[in-house]
């Protein structure tokens, strides 16, 4: 505003002059009061009368003093320069209740005149305990007074807030204000006033404004010496009102506002600043849905900090993020803000979700059709709620070949970065979450080893290609693996994000996490250095609105395909397999899981060892034969032969009483199925015949599909090792790994049985370690037939 500066000096020299007039008169102004110079008051009144109040008054950097008493009676505001216009520090401190009036009125003017959240507030006052902010609580509640040190150690947690101020405003990261008033100040330590004076020094310029009662020496400060009946002003420091060291016009302070005026005044400005504060979920989320360009990087706005709206990036300088919190710290929240600002952003062609989510509950539910609600996000690609560790690994793995598929695209086109690679082909840029991913990298196993190497490569190289990852956790302490190659792998986490109770998101010695509450967040883009934090407030999540996001997406992207979804905890059932994956000389036997969650089944050809062995005591086995059997008819003819007593056997399936009976005379093109192998009862003939079976059945056409509850049943029923060959595929349920290396091998020695998974061994397959998989069960809901009391026996 030139015009109101130039007009103010113009005004404050018409004052300055004043004084000098005065000193003119010599001593006979200090001996006697002496008859007015009409001169004198005519030149006062003029200069009075330029002044243009209102502005003056509006400016918050002008803090209010008091007024001066003119020769002719008339009295004018005393507005003395703040901020960058100097400190204020008077010569008494708060326990004077002309002196704390002062600096409570000076405050409020500050906040009022100011946006709200443009200036914060800490104080000090040991000498009173905090009594001079008495009248100040519905601010503290806001916020806005962020602390009032009343003993050493606050004292210290002062001084370092204004001083992460001024290097912050060093650093360009904020604009706005810190006013650090200290109304009172017993015995302080010499560190800590020095620490004041540095501050008083480079504060001016950068960001933190002192009201300092008590401390007339303050650098840097319009100083008021406050005597019995007056006060004296000296020269602001970097506007001179007179040639003399102080003003000569006594300045008479305010008077004590009544307390509930400031308290009032105080509540109003409270409310202000929680309204302006509060950034709702619908702020950050539009309903409208965004074609932002994805080219040089994503950016989604994730909440507001002092300075306002906060947006963060993945691009190549902040490729990766990393999240920590306590539970219960609002984790999930802050996803749902980052994915929903994401969906809501850029279109589904342009940013692509997987996430994976390793912790019981459902985290992702918001991003999935489901029974009650068929809406989704378009965007998600592949959603994983309570995750196998290798449902994460076959994610991570796609993505990685992902990569190595852009990188020859890349190649062929000769271009080098993402940036570069969308001019050409629209790829869209992948953003990867793994909530709780720890559960991922757990112990030392081979899932741990090989994500490990996933994520490594996908944090060295994913940049390049447009992929991102976002890991969160509660805790990074129990990743052994990833601590193993902690500097390998967290050097490519610049952005830190850290929730209340985060512990080793940010750098040991960065305690800015600390004290954060609720709804609160770090921010760190410099991998958690000290002093490149940013605190940062979030909105919560708000179901209605999400769910009209949601809406909004399916309608504007109607052709986009709900994502995969893998439910850790579902069973699956064969009724769900497409026609094409069934049937034939297809085995379907339950679904990898993988990425696509591919069916598992392996063919039945008419090449050597096509028959399957169901190995392990879990009824499961058998309903998953049963789902076998099903899938192949009627197209083979099947012939079944249950000696368990609990096998529910398909319709079109023809039963034979015995192992035995079913090997008599078989047919070309015919499957022998047998629940409960072990207790086929075949003499040492029925034997060598069932062999000859297994090793010359499959070029006619002949299989045997056979579940063994033990083990060492099946391999003395095959001929041991010399059968080995001829028993190709196997589907493995509760035998741990280690049983499992003296029949196929060290390669399986990984295998840890767990309720509704079965490890598929596939000889003629490059799968070295077979492959996991999600076996079909039997739906709910089917009847199990009559159990005669002799299958029974038999069994046990
Ligand atoms: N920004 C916020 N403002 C207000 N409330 C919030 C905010 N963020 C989270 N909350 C609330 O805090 C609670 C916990 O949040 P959230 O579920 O995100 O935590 P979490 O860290 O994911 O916990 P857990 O890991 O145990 O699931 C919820 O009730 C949520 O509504």
């Amino acid at each position: 505003m030139p015009g109101f500066r130039a007009h103010l000096e113009r005004s404050l020299s018409a004052f300055s002059a004043i004084p000098e007039r005065i000193a003119r008169l010599g001593a006979r102004a200090e001996a006697e009061p002496a008859p007015v110079d009409p001169r004198l008051a005519a030149a006062e009144d003029a200069a009075a009368s330029s002044l243009d109040l209102d502005d003056l008054r509006g400016d918050p950097w002008r803090l209010p003093v008091g007024h001066f008493a003119l020769h002719s009676g008339a009295t004018v505001p005393a507005l003395v320069p703040f901020g960058e216009g100097g400190h204020l520090a008077l010569s008494r401190d708060a326990r004077d209740p002309a002196v704390a009036g002062l600096a409570q009125t000076a405050l409020l003017h500050v906040l009022a005149r100011t946006d709200p959240g443009a200036v914060r507030v800490v104080g000090m006052d040991t000498g009173a305990l905090g009594a001079a902010f008495a009248p100040f609580t519905a601010l503290q509640q806001a916020g806005v007074l962020e602390e009032v040190a009343t003993d050493a150690a606050g004292q210290a947690r002062v001084l370092d807030m204004a001083e992460r101020q001024v290097a912050e405003a060093i650093a360009g990261r904020s604009d706005d204000r810190l006013v650090l008033v200290v109304a009172s100040w017993e015995a302080p330590t010499r560190a800590h006033r020095q620490r004041l004076d540095a501050l008083a020094h480079s504060g001016r310029a950068h960001g933190v404004a002192i009201i300092a009662c008590g401390l007339p020496d303050l650098q840097q400060a319009t100083r008021i010496d406050i005597g019995e009946s007056s006060a004296t002003v000296h020269n602001p420091p970097g506007e001179p009102w007179t040639t003399g060291e102080e003003y000569a016009i006594p300045l008479t302070l305010p008077s004590v506002p009544s307390s509930s005026y400031l308290a009032s005044e105080a509540a109003r400005l409270a409310d202000r600043a929680r309204e302006a504060g509060t950034l709702r979920f619908s702020d950050l989320v539009p309903l409208r849905t965004g074609d932002a360009d994805p080219a040089d990087g994503l950016e989604v706005r994730i909440g507001r900090d002092r300075s306002g709206d906060v947006a963060l990036r993945f691009d190549d300088l902040t490729p990766h993020w990393l999240i920590g919190g306590r539970t219960g710290g609002g984790k999930t929240v802050f996803l749902l803000d980052l994915l929903y600002g994401l969906a809501t952003r850029y279109r589904p062609g342009d940013v692509a979700l997987f996430l994976l989510d390793f912790k019981e509950g459902v985290s992702f539910s918001e991003f999935i059709p489901t029974g009650r609600d068929r809406t989704y996000i378009p965007h998600a690609r592949a959603v994983g709620v309570e995750s196998d560790r290798e449902y994460g690994l076959a994610v991570l793995e796609a993505l990685s070949q992902e990569m190595v598929r852009r990188s020859q695209v890349m190649k062929n086109l000769g271009v080098s970065s993402y940036a570069a690679l969308r001019r050409h082909e629209e790829y869209p840029r992948i953003v990867c979450v793994a909530d709780e991913f720890q559960v991922l990298l757990a112990g030392n196993d081979r899932v741990a080893q090989q994500a490990v190497a996933a994520l490594e490569t996908i944090a060295r190289k994913g940049r390049s290609y447009g992929v991102h990852l976002v890991l969160a956790s509660q805790t990074l302490s129990g990743i052994e693996s990833l601590w193993a190659k902690k500097d390998s792998i967290f050097g490519q986490f610049p952005m830190r994000v850290a929730l209340p109770g985060a512990k080793t998101i940010l750098e040991p010695d960065n305690n800015a996490a600390q004290g954060l509450s609720l709804g609160q967040v770090v921010v760190n883009t410099e991998g958690g250095a000290k002093g490149a934090d940013r605190i940062v407030r979030f909105p919560n999540a708000d179901d209605d609105h999400m769910r009209a996001v949601r809406e909004n997406l399916n309608r504007t992207f109607a052709d986009a395909r709900p994502p995969r979804i893998f439910y850790g905890y579902k069973p699956l059932h064969l009724s769900d397999a497409l026609p094409g994956e069934k049937g034939g000389d297809r085995l379907a036997l339950g679904r990898h899981v993988d990425v696509g969650l591919s069916i598992a089944a392996p063919a039945l050809t008419r090449s050597p060892g096509r028959n399957l062995a169901l190995l392990g005591s879990d009824k499961a086995l058998g309903e998953t034969l049963e789902a076998a059997v099903e899938g192949l008819v009627p197209e083979r003819r099947v012939v079944a032969v249950d000696e368990t007593g609990a096998a529910v056997l398909p319709e079109g399936v023809e039963k034979a009483a015995s192992l035995a009976e079913a090997m008599e005379d078989v047919a070309d093109d015919t499957v022998i199925a047998v629940w409960g192998a072990e207790n086929h009862g075949l003499d040492r003939a029925g034997l060598t015949r069932f062999r000859e079976l297994l090793r010359r059945g499959p070029e006619r056409g002949v299989h045997i599909l056979g579940w063994w509850r033990a083990l060492r049943r099946h391999m003395d029923d095959i001929g041991g090792s010399a059968g080995r060959e001829d028993c190709a595929v196997s589907l493995v349920g509760t035998i741990p790994g280690g049983e499992l290396i003296g029949h196929f091998g060290q390669q399986y020695s990984h295998w840890s049985p767990r309720a509704g998974r079965a490890l598929l061994i596939d000889r003629h397959s490059d799968d070295s370690g077979g492959r996991l998989i999600i076996p079909f069960t039997r739906p709910e809901g089917v009847a199990m037939p009559h159990q005669s009391g002799t299958a029974e026996e038999r069994i046990f």
